[in-house]
């Protein structure tokens, strides 16, 4: 079953007209693109800097009204909707930031900050809130003695783990993981790349994963879209985009992969 679906969306920047913008350029962020997620799918969307990605991720996420298209969630059409009627399928959709310190309130406790999703949607008795805080924490594999913690407190895996724990406090179905780990080291985005897969099976996620590496999707995601000037010049199986990619810019990207075994490189 669809989980998402993009339709012909298209989201422009700035404007040509006007003399208060008379030198703004007109930047065609996502163009004409279409998508789907299917129901439990592991996306990955890849492309250079600037190419779109995080625009689309918000126009999926409803977070932005596209200049044209139409995002559906199970099938349900909720482009023109307001904040308000957004409520529910939000609760369903989370995000996972690059830098999860960034985005928590520097006032606010773990429990708080895993909390305050809780609260916002209805959790209002403080001890089922804990409750439900802890039973997360430690899905994500933090130890309780951390809830009382304030973000600087915890190293930065420890601060990603919190990243993932707010997403998934009101079990979505959908998590948009924008480069989550690109400041991690190579052994802790192992850890988190695995832990994103447990929870997986343990709660019936779908993701869309963003980045710029191919390395990493290829082994984590069923399929791959690749983003160019803010369209998918190609989508492939995760487990051929190494091997079988048909697009030049896919080409390019691969080209850029260190790779230690140069097998892997054969057909390029
Ligand atoms: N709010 C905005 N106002 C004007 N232009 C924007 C805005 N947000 C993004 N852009 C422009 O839209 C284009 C796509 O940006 P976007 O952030 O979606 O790309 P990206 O692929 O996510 O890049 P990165 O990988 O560096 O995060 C860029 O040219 C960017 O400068």
């Amino acid at each position: 079953m669809k989980l998402l679906e993009a339709v012909g969306l298209s989201q422009t920047y700035g404007w040509e007209m006007g003399w208060f913008t008379r030198n703004a350029k007109r930047v065609q962020a996502v163009n004409n693109l279409s998508l789907t997620l299917e129901e439990g799918e592991n996306l990955g969307l890849v492309g250079e800097s600037g190419c779109g990605k995080s625009t689309l991720a918000r126009l999926l996420l409803g977070l932005a009204k596209p200049s044209s298209g139409r995002v559906l969630y199970r099938s349900t059409d909720f482009t023109d909707w307001s904040l308000s009627e957004m409520r529910m399928i939000r609760s369903k959709m989370q995000m996972v930031f690059q830098n999860s310190l960034a985005s928590f309130n520097p006032r606010f406790t773990v429990e708080q900050i895993i909390g305050e999703p809780l609260r916002n949607y209805g959790v209002r008795n403080a001890e089922i809130r804990r409750a439900k805080v802890a039973e997360t924490l430690e899905l994500v594999g933090l130890e309780g003695r951390h809830i009382h913690r304030y973000p600087h407190e915890l190293s930065g895996g420890q601060q990603q783990r919190v990243g993932i724990a707010r997403a998934i406090a009101l079990r979505p179905e959908l998590i948009v993981c924008d480069e989550p780990f690109s400041s991690l080291d190579v052994t802790l985005r192992k850890q988190m790349m695995d832990l994103l897969q447990e929870l997986k099976l343990e709660l019936g996620l779908s993701y869309v994963f963003i980045t710029h590496d191919l390395s990493v999707v290829s082994r984590f995601c069923d399929s791959v879209a690749v983003m160019y000037h803010g369209e998918i010049v190609e989508k492939q199986s995760g487990a051929n985009i190494m091997q079988q990619a048909d697009h030049p810019y896919t080409r390019t990207l691969l080209a850029s992969v260190p790779v230690q075994d140069p097998r892997l490189r054969k057909n390029f």
